[in-house]
């Protein structure tokens, strides 16, 4: 018999949530297996757009499930997951109830079923809205503490796609021919859903994908005029390309085979150079001096919350506590190598304090380096850096220019 169109996706969101939720794997990790099975494209993103709206609104679909059932339904009970993706099909994607009904309900049968269309009609009936931002997980809203409420107004919808130019000088002509919008010379911000990959611009290597947030780092360092710099952690290699687009003689280093495979494809698009070296920094040691070292250390991706919402519910100390231990002995070798007078810059994707601040702070007390305060005049309109001099980017951050990714950057000097 054939199966009901529309249902594929429905089952693979269904996956994707079960290894985000239950397995504590990334949305990207969990794709291969959940929809290698669905054949066209369009069914692949809209199964990526139900779990991704699922997990952004997860703790509100959750209230709103409660508030219709006399029995609390477990966690991991089924037709609690059934529901909450149809709740992402109503209420965040815009389906109608019947389509939604006709589409999910078939992933239950029997009692279960009867259930989840109960309470599915129970608030269809109620004709429930959501609030005007999600409301976060009670530990992640602990942890980002006055931070939170500006973090979750910036997550209601999925972000914009910023592009870096190679040629910031091209950022006017370029944006009048894209339609798009810009922060920044160099920066440009493309409408949310635009195809980019298969814009005809994508070949010529003018441009790569890399939220604005992401850029500060690189442009941190500013013109290279020909110095070296040692890019520590640097695929798939977006720092690596501003990097050698800013002058620089870039040492391109990562541990990852599949990584590297990337950016070597990033470096050729554009046409940019820089030696790559595939090694563990652990067990690398440099041939030569370099004058600056950009250390865009792995970490929790909390700062990629509205890219990659799995982040709210995989991330929590134990994680943190792991990436922070990573990130100290990353952090130990980096400035071992470094001559006097060369710019050791730090930068994570992360939310997290212990990632971000209070690494700072330790970098501070425990090595000989001199403090590099990043001044509001390298920073465009809307952003400040810290008193110590840090830079912290979240969500909240620029948001009649739609927001911008979670970052922690600070600057020392040997
Ligand atoms: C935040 S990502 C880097 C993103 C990159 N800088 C960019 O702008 O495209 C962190 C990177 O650290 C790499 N990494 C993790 N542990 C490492 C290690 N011990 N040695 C070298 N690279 C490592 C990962 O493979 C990953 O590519």
């Amino acid at each position: 018999m054939a199966e009901t169109p529309g249902l594929p996706a429905r089952r693979g969101a269904l996956k994707l949530l079960d290894a985000v939720l239950r397995r504590g794997e990334t949305l990207d990790q969990a794709e291969k297996a959940a929809l290698g099975g669905i054949k066209g494209p369009a069914d692949r993103a809209l199964a990526r757009a139900i779990a991704g709206e699922t997990l952004r609104w997860l703790t509100d679909f959750d209230a709103l499930i409660d508030s219709a059932t006399k029995k609390r339904l477990p966690e991991d009970a089924k037709p609690r997951g059934v529901l909450r993706l149809m709740l992402a099909q109503w209420l965040r994607l815009g389906t109608p109830p019947h389509a939604v009904i006709a589409t999910a309900l078939p992933l239950l049968s029997g009692g279960p079923r009867r259930l989840a269309h109960g309470v599915f009609s129970t608030l269809t009936k109620r004709e429930v809205t959501l609030p005007e931002a999600p409301t976060l997980p009670d530990a992640v809203r602990m942890r980002w503490g006055g931070m939170a409420e500006d973090i979750a107004a910036g997550l209601t919808d999925p972000p914009e796609v910023d592009l870096c130019l190679k040629d910031a000088s091209e950022t006017a002509s370029r944006a009048v021919a894209m339609g798009a919008g810009s922060i920044v010379p160099g920066h440009l911000r493309m409408p949310r859903g635009t195809p980019i990959e298969r814009m005809p611009s994508f070949e010529e290597g003018a441009w790569w994908v890399q939220d604005f947030a992401a850029q500060l780092p690189a442009r941190l360092l500013g013109d290279g005029g020909g110095k070296r710099v040692l890019d520590l952690c640097a695929a798939p290699g977006g720092k690596t390309m501003q990097l050698a687009s800013q002058g620089w003689q870039v040492t391109a280093l990562d541990i990852s085979e599949r990584r590297i495979k990337l950016m070597r494809d990033n470096l050729a698009r554009t046409g940019l150079e820089a030696e790559i070296v595939n090694a563990d920094a652990l067990a690398y040691r440099p041939a030569k001096a370099f004058d600056a070292l950009l250390l865009d250390a792995p970490c929790t991706a909390t700062g990629t919350c509205r890219r990659h919402p799995d982040v709210l519910h995989r991330i929590g100390p134990r994680q943190i506590e792991e990436m922070v231990e990573v990130q100290r002995a990353l952090i130990a070798r980096a400035i071992d190598w470094l001559p006097e007078g060369a710019t050791f810059n730090y930068a994570v994707c992360s939310l997290e304090r212990e990632e971000g601040e209070e690494q700072a702070a330790w970098i501070d007390e425990s090595f000989d380096l001199e403090p590099l305060p990043i001044t509001a005049d390298e920073l465009p309109d809307g952003i400040a850096p810290t008193e110590q001099g840090w830079l912290r980017t979240h969500p909240g951050r620029l948001p009649a220019a739609g927001g911008l990714d979670g970052f922690f950057i600070a600057r020392w000097k040997k």
